[in-house]
């Protein structure tokens, strides 16, 4: 039964010295190739490698793309990465923190095994106008996290995972290994695509926000009830109709996707004056 257990941790990943928060080294092969291949890296690819510790992934993530931006905050890390990469012409090691570091210009993805505590601040800026350029990634994050971000199980439209599945689309890649009987894991791989179109434009987030906290100012309403107080019968019919939503469906239960439909027949259909107010 324990080997069995073991057998079911693919991405426990082993401490070493702790300088800073969350050197928690990978040391599993199959999770470097899994979290890897799940970013679809393409030769031409320029790579942000956020945390890069001693190399573990830098190293493998080079064989598959173009060129590899590595940042690591440890001072230590650093020296034996330059050491490690000399004569490495695609990888390019900077040492800092990436909370206060501009991101690349130029199209880039992210592949990284990030230090769990600043996955809100790394999120955050690649949201921001500095992400513009952040086209795709794979990450590793704390189990809940990757489960929150992915599964939508939040009531509350303001927070982050909203606004990372506006521009994103995200999921969980879950390792074949893990099923039956239960896995006990620490952590997740996400993978993230920008969306050719994002759900909702950045520039009518704030109204998107108003309109989805008013619809779910009582959760367990059903749809048709708490969306009438801004479309007409009429407006209601069409924007359920487009969005795939029965009318007694709770709106606690709704998608991101059918909150964005909603959202986009209020801006075409109903007068401004009726929008919830930002
Ligand atoms: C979870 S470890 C991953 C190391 C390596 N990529 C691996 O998978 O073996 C996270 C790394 O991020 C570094 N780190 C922590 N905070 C950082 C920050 N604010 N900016 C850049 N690197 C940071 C740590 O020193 C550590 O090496």
């Amino acid at each position: 039964m324990r080997g069995q257990n073991k057998k079911h941790r693919t991405i426990r990943k082993c401490k070493s010295g702790p300088n800073f928060t969350g050197q928690h080294l990978l040391h599993n092969p199959k999770t470097i190739k899994q979290l890897i291949e799940t970013a679809c890296l393409q030769s031409t690819d320029t790579v942000l490698e956020i945390g890069a510790g001693k190399g573990g992934l830098t190293f493998p993530i080079a064989e598959k793309a173009g060129r590899v931006i590595a940042v690591e905050i440890d001072a230590d890390f650093v020296g034996a990465l330059r050491a490690k990469s000399k004569g490495c012409p695609k990888i390019k090691i900077i040492q800092g923190d990436i909370r206060e570091m501009r991101l690349p210009v130029e199209p880039f993805c992210v592949v990284a095994n990030i230090p769990f505590s600043i996955t809100t601040a790394i999120f955050e800026k690649l949201l921001g106008a500095e992400g513009k350029a952040f086209q795709k990634g794979a990450l590793i994050l704390e189990k809940g996290a990757a489960r929150r971000f992915t599964e939508g199980s939040t009531l509350d439209p303001r927070l982050l995972m909203w606004r990372m599945n506006f521009q994103f689309e995200m999921r969980t890649v879950v390792p074949r290994t893990h099923f039956a009987p239960p896995p006990r894991v620490d952590a997740a791989i996400i993978q993230i695509v920008r969306r050719d179109h994002p759900l909702v434009p950045a520039n009518d987030a704030k109204r998107f926000m108003a309109f989805a906290a008013y619809a779910l100012s009582e959760p367990r309403q059903l749809a048709a009830e708490a969306l009438k107080g801004i479309f007409t019968p009429a407006q209601l019919k069409t924007a359920l109709k487009n969005a795939r939503v029965d009318r007694e469906r709770a709106v606690a239960l709704l998608s991101q996707e059918q909150w964005a439909s909603l959202f986009h027949t209020m801006r075409q259909h109903v007068a401004p004056y009726r929008w919830p107010k930002m």
